[in-house]
Protein backbone atom coordinates (compact mmCIF):
# COMPACT_ATOMS: atom_id res chain seq x y z
CA UNK A 1 0.00 0.00 0.00
CA UNK A 2 2.54 2.52 1.13
CA UNK A 3 4.73 1.51 -2.23
CA UNK A 4 1.56 2.22 -4.36
CA UNK A 5 0.94 5.26 -2.65
CA UNK A 6 4.63 6.61 -3.01
CA UNK A 7 4.64 5.41 -6.97
CA UNK A 8 0.98 7.22 -7.26
CA UNK A 9 2.75 10.77 -5.78
CA UNK A 10 6.36 9.97 -7.75
CA UNK A 11 4.05 9.61 -11.27
CA UNK A 12 2.00 12.99 -10.10
CA UNK A 13 4.97 14.70 -9.26
CA UNK A 14 6.62 13.56 -12.70
CA UNK A 15 3.31 15.25 -14.32
CA UNK A 16 2.82 18.48 -12.59
CA UNK A 17 6.20 19.89 -12.11
CA UNK A 18 6.73 20.46 -15.97
CA UNK A 19 4.14 22.79 -16.11
CA UNK A 20 4.63 25.02 -12.93
CA UNK A 21 8.22 25.39 -13.49
CA UNK A 22 7.35 26.57 -17.09
CA UNK A 23 7.15 30.29 -18.00
CA UNK A 24 3.05 30.02 -17.97
CA UNK A 25 3.81 29.58 -14.04
CA UNK A 26 3.15 32.90 -13.30
CA UNK A 27 -0.04 33.77 -14.87
CA UNK A 28 -1.73 30.29 -13.61
CA UNK A 29 -0.01 30.77 -10.52
CA UNK A 30 -1.45 33.87 -9.67
CA UNK A 31 -5.44 32.41 -10.40
CA UNK A 32 -4.75 29.79 -8.20
CA UNK A 33 -3.58 31.54 -5.76
CA UNK A 34 -6.90 33.80 -6.25
CA UNK A 35 -8.54 30.14 -6.22
CA UNK A 36 -7.00 29.33 -2.69
CA UNK A 37 -7.72 32.48 -1.18
CA UNK A 38 -11.86 32.30 -2.10
CA UNK A 39 -11.52 28.25 -1.34
CA UNK A 40 -10.25 29.87 2.38
CA UNK A 41 -13.02 32.79 1.88
CA UNK A 42 -15.78 29.60 1.12
CA UNK A 43 -14.79 28.02 4.78
CA UNK A 44 -14.48 31.10 7.08
CA UNK A 45 -18.31 31.62 4.88
CA UNK A 46 -19.73 28.91 6.35
CA UNK A 47 -18.57 29.45 9.58
CA UNK A 48 -20.27 32.34 9.39
CA UNK A 49 -23.44 30.19 7.85
CA UNK A 50 -23.00 27.75 10.96
CA UNK A 51 -23.28 30.52 13.26
CA UNK A 52 -25.97 32.29 11.10
CA UNK A 53 -28.37 29.01 11.78
CA UNK A 54 -27.78 28.98 15.16
CA UNK A 55 -29.24 33.12 15.68
CA UNK A 56 -32.62 31.95 13.19
CA UNK A 57 -33.66 28.84 14.55
CA UNK A 58 -33.57 30.65 18.04
CA UNK A 59 -35.37 33.46 16.40
CA UNK A 60 -38.28 30.61 15.93
CA UNK A 61 -37.72 29.49 19.50
CA UNK A 62 -38.19 33.03 21.19
CA UNK A 63 -40.90 34.23 18.72
CA UNK A 64 -38.53 36.67 17.72
CA UNK A 65 -39.80 38.77 14.94
CA UNK A 66 -37.40 41.08 14.69
CA UNK A 67 -34.57 38.87 15.04
CA UNK A 68 -36.32 36.44 12.64
CA UNK A 69 -36.39 39.58 9.70
CA UNK A 70 -32.52 41.07 10.89
CA UNK A 71 -31.46 36.96 10.36
CA UNK A 72 -33.44 36.83 6.17
CA UNK A 73 -31.55 40.24 5.54
CA UNK A 74 -28.27 38.95 6.95
CA UNK A 75 -29.21 35.75 5.13
CA UNK A 76 -29.61 37.54 1.71
CA UNK A 77 -26.31 39.36 2.15
CA UNK A 78 -24.38 36.18 2.64
CA UNK A 79 -26.12 34.75 -0.32
CA UNK A 80 -24.84 37.51 -2.36
CA UNK A 81 -21.05 36.93 -0.77
CA UNK A 82 -21.31 33.10 -1.75
CA UNK A 83 -22.57 33.66 -5.40
CA UNK A 84 -19.38 36.30 -5.65
CA UNK A 85 -17.21 33.86 -4.18
CA UNK A 86 -17.98 30.79 -5.78
CA UNK A 87 -18.49 32.03 -9.19
CA UNK A 88 -15.16 33.61 -9.44
CA UNK A 89 -13.77 30.39 -8.17
CA UNK A 90 -14.91 28.61 -10.98
CA UNK A 91 -14.35 31.08 -13.47
CA UNK A 92 -10.45 31.15 -12.64
CA UNK A 93 -10.32 27.79 -12.21
CA UNK A 94 -11.17 27.11 -15.87
CA UNK A 95 -8.66 29.72 -16.90
CA UNK A 96 -6.12 27.65 -15.69
CA UNK A 97 -7.55 24.56 -16.47
CA UNK A 98 -7.54 26.28 -20.02
CA UNK A 99 -4.16 27.21 -19.96
CA UNK A 100 -3.01 24.17 -18.72
CA UNK A 101 -4.34 21.85 -21.02
CA UNK A 102 -3.00 24.15 -23.75
CA UNK A 103 0.34 24.22 -22.79
CA UNK A 104 0.63 19.96 -22.08
CA UNK A 105 -1.33 19.51 -25.50
CA UNK A 106 1.62 21.16 -27.30
CA UNK A 107 3.98 19.86 -25.06
CA UNK A 108 2.70 16.14 -25.65
CA UNK A 109 2.32 16.71 -29.08
CA UNK A 110 5.69 18.15 -29.15
CA UNK A 111 7.17 15.34 -27.63
CA UNK A 112 4.73 12.73 -30.15
CA UNK A 113 5.95 14.10 -33.26
CA UNK A 114 9.68 14.39 -32.35
CA UNK A 115 12.38 12.29 -33.69
CA UNK A 116 9.48 10.50 -35.47
CA UNK A 117 8.36 9.24 -31.97
CA UNK A 118 4.31 8.84 -33.39
CA UNK A 119 6.00 6.00 -35.90
CA UNK A 120 8.36 4.37 -33.37
CA UNK A 121 6.21 3.63 -30.95
CA UNK A 122 4.71 0.43 -32.73
CA UNK A 123 8.44 -0.89 -31.59
CA UNK A 124 8.08 0.42 -28.26
CA UNK A 125 8.49 -3.28 -25.67
CA UNK A 126 6.28 -0.79 -23.12
CA UNK A 127 3.94 0.38 -25.90
CA UNK A 128 0.57 3.04 -25.89
CA UNK A 129 -2.70 2.49 -26.83
CA UNK A 130 -4.86 4.73 -28.69
CA UNK A 131 -1.94 7.76 -28.46
CA UNK A 132 -4.43 10.14 -29.99
CA UNK A 133 -6.62 9.34 -26.66
CA UNK A 134 -3.96 10.10 -24.33
CA UNK A 135 -3.64 13.40 -26.19
CA UNK A 136 -6.88 14.77 -26.88
CA UNK A 137 -8.64 13.25 -23.44
CA UNK A 138 -6.41 12.65 -21.04
CA UNK A 139 -4.58 15.92 -21.36
CA UNK A 140 -7.76 17.83 -21.03
CA UNK A 141 -9.05 15.60 -18.15
CA UNK A 142 -5.82 16.01 -16.24
CA UNK A 143 -5.62 19.80 -14.84
CA UNK A 144 -9.54 19.74 -14.05
CA UNK A 145 -9.11 16.47 -12.36
CA UNK A 146 -6.23 17.62 -10.04
CA UNK A 147 -7.28 21.13 -9.77
CA UNK A 148 -10.69 19.94 -8.57
CA UNK A 149 -9.17 17.26 -5.96
CA UNK A 150 -6.20 19.52 -4.46
CA UNK A 151 -8.83 22.12 -4.06
CA UNK A 152 -11.07 20.32 -2.74
CA UNK A 153 -8.89 18.68 -0.38
CA UNK A 154 -7.58 21.98 1.08
CA UNK A 155 -11.27 22.93 1.56
CA UNK A 156 -11.93 19.99 3.00
CA UNK A 157 -9.42 20.42 5.33
CA UNK A 158 -10.46 23.71 6.20
CA UNK A 159 -13.39 22.84 6.93
CA UNK A 160 -12.41 20.18 8.87
CA UNK A 161 -10.26 22.40 11.05
CA UNK A 162 -12.67 24.59 11.81
CA UNK A 163 -15.97 22.50 12.65
CA UNK A 164 -14.07 19.85 14.65
CA UNK A 165 -13.22 23.18 16.93
CA UNK A 166 -16.85 23.95 16.90
CA UNK A 167 -17.73 20.47 17.72
CA UNK A 168 -15.42 20.85 20.48
CA UNK A 169 -17.14 23.69 21.95
CA UNK A 170 -20.30 22.08 21.58
CA UNK A 171 -18.66 18.83 23.51
CA UNK A 172 -17.91 20.51 26.90
CA UNK A 173 -22.41 20.88 27.00
CA UNK A 174 -22.67 17.40 27.10
CA UNK A 175 -22.04 14.90 30.20
CA UNK A 176 -22.83 11.81 31.26
CA UNK A 177 -23.82 11.82 34.86
CA UNK A 178 -21.80 14.63 35.73
CA UNK A 179 -18.94 13.54 33.85
CA UNK A 180 -17.58 15.52 30.81
CA UNK A 181 -15.61 14.04 28.05
CA UNK A 182 -13.47 16.56 26.63
CA UNK A 183 -14.79 16.76 22.75
CA UNK A 184 -17.55 13.86 23.12
CA UNK A 185 -19.18 15.01 19.68
CA UNK A 186 -16.06 15.37 17.80
CA UNK A 187 -14.74 11.86 18.79
CA UNK A 188 -18.24 10.32 17.52
CA UNK A 189 -17.91 11.90 13.99
CA UNK A 190 -14.71 10.94 13.82
CA UNK A 191 -15.22 7.16 14.61
CA UNK A 192 -18.35 7.15 12.39
CA UNK A 193 -16.29 8.71 8.88
CA UNK A 194 -13.40 6.42 9.66
CA UNK A 195 -15.31 3.36 9.78
CA UNK A 196 -17.32 4.79 6.94
CA UNK A 197 -14.44 5.53 4.61
CA UNK A 198 -12.80 2.59 5.33
CA UNK A 199 -15.85 0.72 3.92
CA UNK A 200 -16.00 2.78 0.85
CA UNK A 201 -12.65 1.92 0.26
CA UNK A 202 -13.31 -1.59 0.48
CA UNK A 203 -16.76 -1.58 -1.93
CA UNK A 204 -14.51 0.50 -4.45
CA UNK A 205 -11.43 -0.21 -4.93
CA UNK A 206 -12.14 -2.64 -8.41
CA UNK A 207 -13.45 0.86 -10.00
CA UNK A 208 -10.13 2.54 -10.55
CA UNK A 209 -9.10 -0.85 -12.35
CA UNK A 210 -12.46 -1.02 -14.28
CA UNK A 211 -12.18 2.85 -15.32
CA UNK A 212 -8.73 2.32 -16.94
CA UNK A 213 -10.16 -0.39 -19.14
CA UNK A 214 -12.90 1.27 -20.14
CA UNK A 215 -11.12 4.61 -21.54
CA UNK A 216 -8.66 1.62 -23.73
CA UNK A 217 -11.94 -0.13 -24.48
CA UNK A 218 -13.85 3.24 -25.95
CA UNK A 219 -10.57 4.72 -27.54
CA UNK A 220 -10.35 0.83 -29.22
CA UNK A 221 -13.71 1.24 -30.16
CA UNK A 222 -13.44 4.57 -31.97
CA UNK A 223 -10.59 3.67 -33.34
CA UNK A 224 -12.43 0.66 -35.37
CA UNK A 225 -15.02 3.05 -36.33
CA UNK A 226 -12.54 5.71 -37.64
CA UNK A 227 -10.78 2.78 -39.59
CA UNK A 228 -13.87 1.45 -41.20
CA UNK A 229 -14.24 5.14 -42.25
CA UNK A 230 -10.86 5.87 -43.73
CA UNK A 231 -11.45 2.30 -45.81
CA UNK A 232 -14.78 2.13 -46.70
CA UNK A 233 -13.81 2.14 -50.58
CA UNK A 234 -12.15 -1.30 -49.73
CA UNK A 235 -14.44 -2.51 -47.37
CA UNK A 236 -17.55 -1.98 -49.62
CA UNK A 237 -15.99 -3.34 -52.29
CA UNK A 238 -15.18 -6.52 -50.65
CA UNK A 239 -18.68 -6.89 -48.98
CA UNK A 240 -16.98 -6.78 -45.70
CA UNK A 241 -19.67 -5.29 -44.06
CA UNK A 242 -20.97 -8.87 -41.75
CA UNK A 243 -17.16 -8.85 -40.23
CA UNK A 244 -16.99 -5.60 -39.53
CA UNK A 245 -20.28 -5.65 -38.03
CA UNK A 246 -18.50 -8.55 -35.94
CA UNK A 247 -15.30 -6.43 -35.22
CA UNK A 248 -17.47 -3.50 -34.01
CA UNK A 249 -19.23 -6.20 -32.22
CA UNK A 250 -16.71 -7.33 -30.69
CA UNK A 251 -14.97 -4.02 -29.83
CA UNK A 252 -18.46 -2.98 -28.46
CA UNK A 253 -18.78 -6.31 -26.65
CA UNK A 254 -15.46 -5.35 -24.13
CA UNK A 255 -16.89 -1.73 -23.51
CA UNK A 256 -20.16 -3.31 -22.60
CA UNK A 257 -18.89 -6.39 -19.95
CA UNK A 258 -16.78 -3.67 -18.55
CA UNK A 259 -19.50 -1.17 -18.17
CA UNK A 260 -21.73 -3.95 -16.24
CA UNK A 261 -18.96 -3.98 -13.78
CA UNK A 262 -18.75 -0.40 -13.13
CA UNK A 263 -22.72 0.02 -13.01
CA UNK A 264 -22.46 -3.52 -10.20
CA UNK A 265 -19.73 -2.08 -8.56
CA UNK A 266 -21.02 1.11 -8.78
CA UNK A 267 -24.80 -0.09 -7.55
CA UNK A 268 -23.05 -1.83 -4.37
CA UNK A 269 -21.59 1.51 -3.41
CA UNK A 270 -24.57 3.81 -4.02
CA UNK A 271 -26.39 1.55 -1.18
CA UNK A 272 -23.22 2.19 0.77
CA UNK A 273 -23.62 6.08 -0.23
CA UNK A 274 -26.87 6.78 -0.21
CA UNK A 275 -27.33 5.02 3.44
CA UNK A 276 -24.92 6.63 4.22
CA UNK A 277 -25.77 10.06 3.74
CA UNK A 278 -29.18 9.23 4.98
CA UNK A 279 -27.99 8.12 8.56
CA UNK A 280 -25.93 11.04 8.22
CA UNK A 281 -28.52 13.28 8.43
CA UNK A 282 -29.69 11.81 11.33
CA UNK A 283 -26.99 10.44 13.93
CA UNK A 284 -26.00 14.26 14.92
CA UNK A 285 -29.69 14.52 16.39
CA UNK A 286 -29.06 11.15 18.18
CA UNK A 287 -25.92 12.45 20.11
CA UNK A 288 -27.47 16.05 20.65
CA UNK A 289 -31.56 16.10 21.12
CA UNK A 290 -31.42 14.56 24.47
CA UNK A 291 -29.54 18.07 25.41
CA UNK A 292 -32.38 19.89 24.01
CA UNK A 293 -34.95 17.78 25.32
CA UNK A 294 -33.96 18.51 29.29
CA UNK A 295 -33.16 22.13 28.45
CA UNK A 296 -29.26 22.06 28.28
CA UNK A 297 -29.53 23.70 24.69
CA UNK A 298 -31.23 25.66 22.36
CA UNK A 299 -33.06 25.12 19.16
CA UNK A 300 -30.20 27.11 17.24
CA UNK A 301 -27.65 25.61 19.26
CA UNK A 302 -28.88 22.02 18.17
CA UNK A 303 -28.91 23.26 14.69
CA UNK A 304 -25.82 24.45 14.79
CA UNK A 305 -24.40 21.19 15.64
CA UNK A 306 -26.08 18.82 13.43
CA UNK A 307 -25.06 21.43 10.40
CA UNK A 308 -21.62 21.19 12.03
CA UNK A 309 -21.87 17.77 12.43
CA UNK A 310 -22.69 17.16 8.73
CA UNK A 311 -19.43 18.90 7.70
CA UNK A 312 -17.47 17.08 9.95
CA UNK A 313 -18.56 13.98 8.77
CA UNK A 314 -18.29 15.41 5.09
CA UNK A 315 -15.03 16.79 5.62
CA UNK A 316 -14.01 13.35 6.51
CA UNK A 317 -15.54 11.46 4.34
CA UNK A 318 -14.93 13.46 1.69
CA UNK A 319 -12.63 10.77 0.34
CA UNK A 320 -15.89 8.52 0.52
CA UNK A 321 -18.08 11.00 -2.15
CA UNK A 322 -14.85 11.52 -4.27
CA UNK A 323 -14.23 7.75 -4.63
CA UNK A 324 -14.53 7.66 -7.98
CA UNK A 325 -13.12 11.04 -9.51
CA UNK A 326 -9.92 9.90 -7.42
CA UNK A 327 -10.56 6.87 -9.42
CA UNK A 328 -10.37 8.25 -12.68
CA UNK A 329 -8.11 10.80 -11.66
CA UNK A 330 -5.47 7.83 -11.01
CA UNK A 331 -6.63 5.90 -14.04
CA UNK A 332 -5.36 9.48 -15.97
CA UNK A 333 -2.26 10.01 -14.61
CA UNK A 334 -1.27 5.91 -14.95
CA UNK A 335 -2.14 6.52 -18.44
CA UNK A 336 -0.41 9.74 -19.40
CA UNK A 337 2.43 8.18 -16.99
CA UNK A 338 2.76 5.06 -19.50
CA UNK A 339 2.34 7.31 -22.62
CA UNK A 340 5.18 9.36 -21.28
CA UNK A 341 7.69 6.66 -20.95
CA UNK A 342 6.49 4.88 -24.35
CA UNK A 343 7.63 8.34 -26.10
CA UNK A 344 11.10 8.11 -24.01
CA UNK A 345 11.40 4.47 -25.21
CA UNK A 346 10.61 5.01 -28.53
CA UNK A 347 13.09 8.45 -28.75
CA UNK A 348 15.27 6.21 -27.18
CA UNK A 349 15.25 3.19 -29.41
CA UNK A 350 17.39 5.05 -32.18
CA UNK A 351 19.26 1.58 -33.36
CA UNK A 352 21.60 1.82 -30.09
CA UNK A 353 23.92 -0.44 -32.45
CA UNK A 354 23.88 2.33 -35.07
CA UNK A 355 26.20 5.38 -36.16
CA UNK A 356 24.66 7.98 -38.52
CA UNK A 357 27.64 10.61 -39.44
CA UNK A 358 26.87 13.58 -41.75
CA UNK A 359 29.81 13.75 -43.63
CA UNK A 360 31.61 15.97 -46.61
CA UNK A 361 31.90 13.17 -49.03
CA UNK A 362 28.90 13.14 -51.81
CA UNK A 363 27.68 9.31 -51.50
CA UNK A 364 25.89 7.56 -49.19
CA UNK A 365 27.85 4.93 -47.53
CA UNK A 366 26.62 1.74 -45.24
CA UNK A 367 29.35 0.21 -43.71
CA UNK A 368 29.14 -3.15 -42.27
CA UNK A 369 25.72 -3.19 -41.98
CA UNK A 370 23.10 -5.05 -40.64
CA UNK A 371 19.40 -5.11 -40.65
CA UNK A 372 16.82 -7.48 -38.97
CA UNK A 373 13.49 -7.96 -38.38
CA UNK A 374 11.68 -7.36 -35.24
CA UNK A 375 12.03 -10.75 -34.24
CA UNK A 376 15.96 -10.65 -35.19
CA UNK A 377 15.69 -12.64 -37.99
CA UNK A 378 18.87 -10.85 -40.39
CA UNK A 379 17.64 -9.12 -43.43
CA UNK A 380 21.20 -8.17 -44.33
CA UNK A 381 24.42 -8.61 -42.81
CA UNK A 382 27.44 -6.92 -42.20
CA UNK A 383 27.49 -5.57 -45.51
CA UNK A 384 29.26 -2.43 -47.46
CA UNK A 385 27.32 -0.59 -49.91
CA UNK A 386 27.97 3.13 -51.72
CA UNK A 387 25.30 5.14 -53.65
CA UNK A 388 27.41 8.10 -55.28
CA UNK A 389 25.82 11.09 -56.09
CA UNK A 390 23.48 11.74 -59.46
CA UNK A 391 23.74 7.86 -59.57
CA UNK A 392 20.01 6.06 -60.65
CA UNK A 393 20.06 2.49 -58.15
CA UNK A 394 17.11 -0.14 -59.18
CA UNK A 395 16.46 -2.31 -56.08
CA UNK A 396 14.92 -5.64 -56.77
CA UNK A 397 13.75 -8.87 -54.91
CA UNK A 398 11.53 -11.39 -53.63
CA UNK A 399 8.40 -10.27 -52.29
CA UNK A 400 8.83 -9.66 -48.51
CA UNK A 401 12.68 -10.21 -48.46
CA UNK A 402 13.32 -6.25 -47.00
CA UNK A 403 14.20 -3.64 -49.56
CA UNK A 404 11.12 -1.28 -48.01
CA UNK A 405 12.80 -1.94 -44.23
CA UNK A 406 16.39 -1.34 -45.66
CA UNK A 407 14.75 2.21 -47.12
CA UNK A 408 13.75 2.66 -43.47
CA UNK A 409 16.72 2.37 -42.21
CA UNK A 410 18.75 4.85 -44.17
CA UNK A 411 15.65 6.82 -43.72
CA UNK A 412 16.55 6.80 -39.46
CA UNK A 413 13.25 4.75 -39.14
CA UNK A 414 13.87 1.23 -38.27
CA UNK A 415 15.80 0.51 -35.18
CA UNK A 416 16.72 -2.72 -35.81
CA UNK A 417 20.21 -2.30 -37.68
CA UNK A 418 23.46 -2.01 -36.95
CA UNK A 419 26.70 -0.51 -38.58
CA UNK A 420 27.27 2.78 -40.08
CA UNK A 421 25.40 5.06 -42.31
CA UNK A 422 27.42 7.86 -43.39
CA UNK A 423 24.64 10.61 -45.24
CA UNK A 424 26.16 14.02 -47.15
CA UNK A 425 25.95 16.66 -45.01
CA UNK A 426 23.35 19.21 -46.05
CA UNK A 427 21.43 17.58 -48.68
CA UNK A 428 17.43 16.85 -49.17
CA UNK A 429 16.56 13.25 -49.00
CA UNK A 430 12.70 12.80 -50.33
CA UNK A 431 10.97 9.27 -49.51
CA UNK A 432 8.14 8.51 -52.18
CA UNK A 433 6.45 5.14 -51.16
CA UNK A 434 3.77 3.29 -52.44
CA UNK A 435 0.80 5.51 -50.81
CA UNK A 436 1.43 8.82 -50.62
CA UNK A 437 0.07 10.85 -47.90
CA UNK A 438 -2.34 13.45 -48.81
CA UNK A 439 -3.25 15.65 -46.16
CA UNK A 440 -6.86 17.10 -45.59
CA UNK A 441 -6.92 20.42 -47.07
CA UNK A 442 -6.46 22.66 -49.94
CA UNK A 443 -4.96 20.03 -52.79
CA UNK A 444 -2.18 23.08 -52.99
CA UNK A 445 -0.67 21.42 -49.13
CA UNK A 446 -1.13 18.28 -50.39
CA UNK A 447 0.84 18.70 -53.33
CA UNK A 448 3.91 20.77 -51.91
CA UNK A 449 3.91 18.63 -48.77
CA UNK A 450 6.09 18.79 -46.26
CA UNK A 451 7.33 21.77 -47.77
CA UNK A 452 4.60 24.72 -47.48
CA UNK A 453 2.17 25.62 -50.03
CA UNK A 454 3.58 29.26 -50.59
CA UNK A 455 7.20 28.25 -51.36
CA UNK A 456 6.13 27.38 -55.40
CA UNK A 457 4.80 29.61 -57.67
CA UNK A 458 1.57 29.12 -59.18
CA UNK A 459 2.81 28.83 -62.45
CA UNK A 460 5.75 26.76 -61.45
CA UNK A 461 2.99 23.45 -59.70
CA UNK A 462 0.29 24.57 -62.00
CA UNK A 463 3.47 23.50 -64.90
CA UNK A 464 4.35 20.64 -62.98
CA UNK A 465 0.67 19.37 -62.26
CA UNK A 466 0.42 19.77 -66.18
CA UNK A 467 3.62 17.95 -67.15
CA UNK A 468 2.60 14.72 -64.97
CA UNK A 469 -0.63 14.54 -66.60
CA UNK A 470 -2.62 16.39 -63.63
CA UNK A 471 -3.52 19.24 -65.70
CA UNK A 472 -7.55 18.95 -64.85
CA UNK A 473 -6.26 20.00 -61.25
CA UNK A 474 -4.31 23.45 -62.12
CA UNK A 475 -7.91 24.75 -61.24
CA UNK A 476 -8.62 23.09 -58.33
CA UNK A 477 -5.27 23.87 -56.41
CA UNK A 478 -6.65 25.81 -53.65
CA UNK A 479 -10.22 23.15 -53.57
CA UNK A 480 -10.12 21.67 -49.56
CA UNK A 481 -11.34 18.10 -49.70
CA UNK A 482 -9.94 14.54 -48.44
CA UNK A 483 -7.63 14.33 -51.37
CA UNK A 484 -6.69 10.71 -51.05
CA UNK A 485 -10.34 10.03 -51.24
CA UNK A 486 -11.13 12.08 -54.44
CA UNK A 487 -7.66 10.78 -56.30
CA UNK A 488 -7.27 7.31 -57.75
CA UNK A 489 -4.27 5.57 -57.09
CA UNK A 490 -2.42 6.34 -60.13
CA UNK A 491 -3.24 9.78 -59.45
CA UNK A 492 -1.92 10.24 -56.15
CA UNK A 493 1.50 8.69 -57.37
CA UNK A 494 1.68 11.11 -60.22
CA UNK A 495 0.79 13.71 -57.45
CA UNK A 496 3.93 12.74 -55.26
CA UNK A 497 6.14 12.96 -58.51
CA UNK A 498 5.05 16.33 -58.58
CA UNK A 499 6.47 16.77 -55.45
CA UNK A 500 9.41 15.03 -56.55
CA UNK A 501 9.45 17.65 -58.96
CA UNK A 502 8.92 20.92 -57.09
CA UNK A 503 11.35 20.08 -54.41
CA UNK A 504 14.11 18.92 -56.03
CA UNK A 505 16.08 16.54 -53.72
CA UNK A 506 19.59 15.65 -54.07
CA UNK A 507 18.28 11.78 -52.70
CA UNK A 508 15.33 10.05 -54.68
CA UNK A 509 13.89 7.51 -52.79
CA UNK A 510 11.01 5.73 -54.91
CA UNK A 511 9.47 2.40 -52.78
CA UNK A 512 7.92 0.84 -55.86
CA UNK A 513 5.83 4.19 -56.46
CA UNK A 514 4.40 3.77 -60.00
CA UNK A 515 3.29 0.34 -59.05
CA UNK A 516 -0.79 1.64 -59.80
CA UNK A 517 0.68 2.89 -63.62
CA UNK A 518 0.74 1.97 -66.98
CA UNK A 519 3.96 1.74 -68.25
CA UNK A 520 3.38 4.30 -70.57
CA UNK A 521 2.91 6.78 -67.70
CA UNK A 522 5.34 5.05 -65.67
CA UNK A 523 8.16 5.66 -68.23
CA UNK A 524 6.86 8.81 -68.99
CA UNK A 525 7.10 9.98 -65.12
CA UNK A 526 10.71 8.70 -65.03
CA UNK A 527 11.47 10.57 -68.44
CA UNK A 528 11.02 13.94 -66.27
CA UNK A 529 12.67 12.70 -63.57
CA UNK A 530 16.08 12.09 -65.31
CA UNK A 531 15.32 15.64 -67.03
CA UNK A 532 14.24 17.66 -64.40
CA UNK A 533 16.80 16.48 -61.82
CA UNK A 534 20.02 15.55 -63.36
CA UNK A 535 21.58 15.97 -59.76
CA UNK A 536 19.41 13.73 -58.10
CA UNK A 537 20.43 10.16 -57.25
CA UNK A 538 17.74 8.10 -57.51
CA UNK A 539 17.21 4.90 -55.83
CA UNK A 540 13.65 2.68 -56.90
CA UNK A 541 12.51 -0.34 -55.44
CA UNK A 542 10.58 -2.03 -57.96
CA UNK A 543 9.47 -5.59 -59.29
CA UNK A 544 9.50 -4.21 -63.22
CA UNK A 545 11.81 -4.82 -65.26
CA UNK A 546 10.74 -2.45 -67.42
CA UNK A 547 12.20 0.51 -64.81
CA UNK A 548 15.84 -0.99 -65.67
CA UNK A 549 16.67 1.23 -68.88
CA UNK A 550 16.27 4.29 -66.36
CA UNK A 551 18.76 3.41 -63.61
CA UNK A 552 22.59 2.43 -63.95
CA UNK A 553 22.95 0.24 -61.24
CA UNK A 554 21.02 -2.92 -59.85
CA UNK A 555 20.63 -3.87 -56.50
CA UNK A 556 19.35 -7.20 -56.12
CA UNK A 557 18.26 -8.41 -52.56
CA UNK A 558 18.42 -12.06 -53.48
CA UNK A 559 22.22 -12.06 -54.17
CA UNK A 560 22.92 -9.86 -51.21
CA UNK A 561 24.97 -12.60 -49.05
CA UNK A 562 27.15 -11.65 -45.82
CA UNK A 563 29.96 -9.20 -46.25
CA UNK A 564 28.31 -8.09 -49.37
CA UNK A 565 30.30 -4.95 -50.90
CA UNK A 566 29.34 -2.10 -53.31
CA UNK A 567 26.31 -2.43 -55.38
CA UNK A 568 26.42 -4.40 -58.38
CA UNK A 569 26.67 -2.94 -62.23
CA UNK A 570 23.84 -2.89 -64.68
N1 LIG B 1 6.58 -3.27 -38.40
C1 LIG B 1 6.94 -4.53 -38.66
N2 LIG B 1 6.86 -5.44 -37.69
C2 LIG B 1 7.22 -6.72 -37.90
N3 LIG B 1 7.69 -7.17 -39.08
C3 LIG B 1 7.79 -6.32 -40.09
C4 LIG B 1 7.42 -4.94 -39.94
N4 LIG B 1 7.63 -4.33 -41.11
C5 LIG B 1 8.12 -5.28 -41.96
N5 LIG B 1 8.22 -6.46 -41.35
C6 LIG B 1 8.68 -7.71 -41.93
O1 LIG B 1 9.94 -7.48 -42.52
C7 LIG B 1 10.05 -8.23 -43.71
C8 LIG B 1 10.47 -7.33 -44.86
O2 LIG B 1 9.40 -6.47 -45.17
P1 LIG B 1 9.51 -5.38 -46.32
O3 LIG B 1 8.29 -4.60 -46.36
O4 LIG B 1 10.81 -4.66 -46.13
O5 LIG B 1 9.64 -6.31 -47.61
P2 LIG B 1 9.71 -5.89 -49.14
O6 LIG B 1 10.89 -6.59 -49.72
O7 LIG B 1 9.69 -4.42 -49.30
O8 LIG B 1 8.37 -6.52 -49.65
P3 LIG B 1 7.45 -6.12 -50.92
O9 LIG B 1 8.30 -6.29 -52.13
O10 LIG B 1 6.37 -7.12 -50.86
O11 LIG B 1 7.00 -4.71 -50.69
C9 LIG B 1 8.69 -8.87 -43.95
O12 LIG B 1 8.78 -10.24 -43.59
C10 LIG B 1 7.76 -8.15 -43.05
O13 LIG B 1 6.75 -8.99 -42.56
Amino acid sequence: MIAKILTFSRNLWTLLIPYWRSEERWVSGALLGGVLALNIGEVYWSVVYNDWQRLFYNSFQDVDYAEFIHQLIRYFILGVIYLLMRTYEIYFRQIVELRWRRWLSKRYAGCWLKDQAYYRLRFAVIGADNPDQRIAEDLRDFPIQTIEIVFGFIYTMGSLGAFAAILWNMSNLVTFGGIQIPGFILWVVLFYSIVGTWINHQIGKPLIAFDREQQQYEADYRFALVRLRENAEEIAASRGEEQEQQNLSRCFGKIASNWFNIIHRVKRLGYFHFGYSKVTDIVPYLVIAPLFFTGAIQLGEMMQTKNAFGKVAGSFSWFVYRYESLAKWKATIDRLIGFQQALQEAAAALSPGLTRQAVTADDIHLEEFSLYQPDDTAILQNIALQFPPRSRTLVTGPSGCGKTTFFRAINGLWPFCCGTIKLPVGTRMLYLPQRTYLPIGALRQAVTYPEPAEVYSNEFVSQTLADCGLSRLCSRLDEECQWDQQLSAGEQQRLAFVRALLIKPQWLFLDEATSALDELSEARLYRLLMDRLPDTAIISIAHKSSLMQFHDHRLDFSKIGDGFSICAKK
